[in-house]
């Protein structure tokens, strides 16, 4: 993923743009960028893979003087952390170092909203930055313009570079806002052999305290946690976020079960602090759109089979996250029990996500493999088996 390919797409080599009056148009939209703010957008592009997927998009911000020197990169660490952009500016400040007159280069449209952290636009006025370019807009409502506050403020600005890199990056996020549901973690603890749970229904532990570890770091970072109604009644599970000691995380996820049956009254998930959601239903966009309504905005499904299945069924999974462990079991309840696919042309294919720390983790003696919903709908087909031609060795 290169911006570099963007500006070709836009079919203006770099080195033939000159700037005239004819090709900047007075809306201040310009079309083609220089070398240097091309490779400053790649490098925020790298950065922002440094982020975790979840309710905030991953987003990278590159700081680069009069000369093209890169002089800060920052990048989003998620929710409720510093937004790429203050995380630059965070970073020049400690460092002494004065942007005062400088461009920011930044993946996705600066925020113009006091959220948890502060309007980025208010912040890179205050720094004194002059120019600034992003690649796609930001479609989030109550975060969306700032490209208007900072040309308010005199600030010369500019859009598109890197577009399409740009919104491949978050493909799976400007999905899940424009169809106003959370986003979605899958979480798969199993063996070599898929296995979530052995014969007799035990499951605890199959994950090494490592992996365990990992997934109550996810646990302290989502805004809800979903079973479903048969994982309540086999684990009794708590659902809360812990480190290894059982001491709970400062922030802790809404408990969702899904299911029509009732959820016990002496059921662990209840907890002390009633934040637990009952959702009467086996509909998975029946659930998220329930959970959309209760200000949910990254969700994680932990299981089990079934509820796994139907939310892989329906094509509502952005993120998978599967802690696989040298373990077999020969029996016991499949990871997956059917996604409603009976000839291999209708698999599904996954991508290995390269974000927050790589695709292939070794956690104790666990892998954990992170994966997103491959962007192309299907492989070519596969010739019919009469007109195949013969195979000529290998496969
Ligand atoms: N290793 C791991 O990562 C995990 C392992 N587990 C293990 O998984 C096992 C439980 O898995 P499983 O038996 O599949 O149960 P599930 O936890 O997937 O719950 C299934 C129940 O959920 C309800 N439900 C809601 N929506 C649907 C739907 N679309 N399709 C089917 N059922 C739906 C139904 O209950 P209702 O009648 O109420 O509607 C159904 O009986 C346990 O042994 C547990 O230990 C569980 C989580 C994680
Ligand atoms: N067995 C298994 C998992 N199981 C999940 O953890 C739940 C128990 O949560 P708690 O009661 O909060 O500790 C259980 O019901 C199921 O959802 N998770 C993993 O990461 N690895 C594992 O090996």
């Amino acid at each position: 993923m290169t911006a570099a390919s963007g500006q070709r797409a836009m079919n203006l080599p770099v080195a033939e743009f000159q700037p005239t009056a004819e090709n900047q148009p007075a809306t201040g939209i310009v079309t083609a960028f220089s070398a240097t703010e091309t490779a400053a957008m790649d490098a925020a592009l790298e950065a922002a893979l440094r982020g975790p997927r979840g309710a905030n998009p991953l987003v990278g911000a590159v700081v680069v003087d009069a000369n093209g020197r890169q002089l800060v990169t920052g990048f989003h660490r998620g929710a409720g952390t510093a937004h790429a952009e203050a995380d630059a500016i965070a970073q020049a400040a400690a460092a002494g170092i004065d942007l005062r007159g400088s461009t920011m280069v930044v993946t996705l449209e600066p925020c113009n909203h006091c959220g948890r952290t502060g309007p980025c636009a208010q912040a890179i006025i205050s720094a004194g930055i002059t120019d600034v370019i992003y690649a796609v807009d930001d479609p989030h409502d109550p975060a969306a313009g700032g490209a208007a506050t900072l040309r308010g403020a005199g600030i010369r600005v500019r859009s598109g570079l890197a577009a399409g890199e740009a919104l491949e990056l978050n493909r799976h996020w400007f999905q899940a806002v424009a169809a106003k549901r959370p986003f979605v973690t899958l979480h798969i603890a199993q063996t070599l052999d898929s296995r979530i749970a052995a014969e007799d229904g035990t499951s605890q532990w199959i994950s090494c305290p490592e992996s365990l570890a990992d997934n109550h770091g996810l646990r302290g970072r989502i805004d809800a946690i979903l079973v479903g109604t048969q994982t309540v009644l086999v684990d009794n599970p708590r659902l809360t976020a812990r480190d290894a000691s059982g001491t709970p995380a400062g922030h802790q996820p809404l408990r969702a079960v899904m299911g029509l049956r009732d959820i016990p009254a002496d059921a662990a998930v209840r907890g002390e602090d009633g934040r637990v959601l009952h959702l009467p239903t086996r509909d998975p966009r029946e659930a998220l759109s329930q959970l959309y309504t209760a200000g949910i905005r990254h969700l994680m499904v932990e299981g089990g089979s079934r509820i796994l299945s139907a939310f892989l069924t329906a094509g509502l999974v952005d993120e998978l996250i599967v802690y696989l462990a040298p373990t077999l079991l020969g029996s016991g309840t499949p990871a997956l029990n059917g996604l409603g696919i009976s000839t291999l042309a209708e698999a599904q294919q996954w991508e290995w996500d390269q974000a927050d720390g790589g695709s292939v983790r070794s956690l104790g003696r666990d892998l954990r493999l992170h994966l997103r919903p491959q962007h192309t709908e299907s492989l070519e087909p596969q010739p019919l088996r009469a007109g195949a031609e013969p195979a000529m060795g290998g496969y």
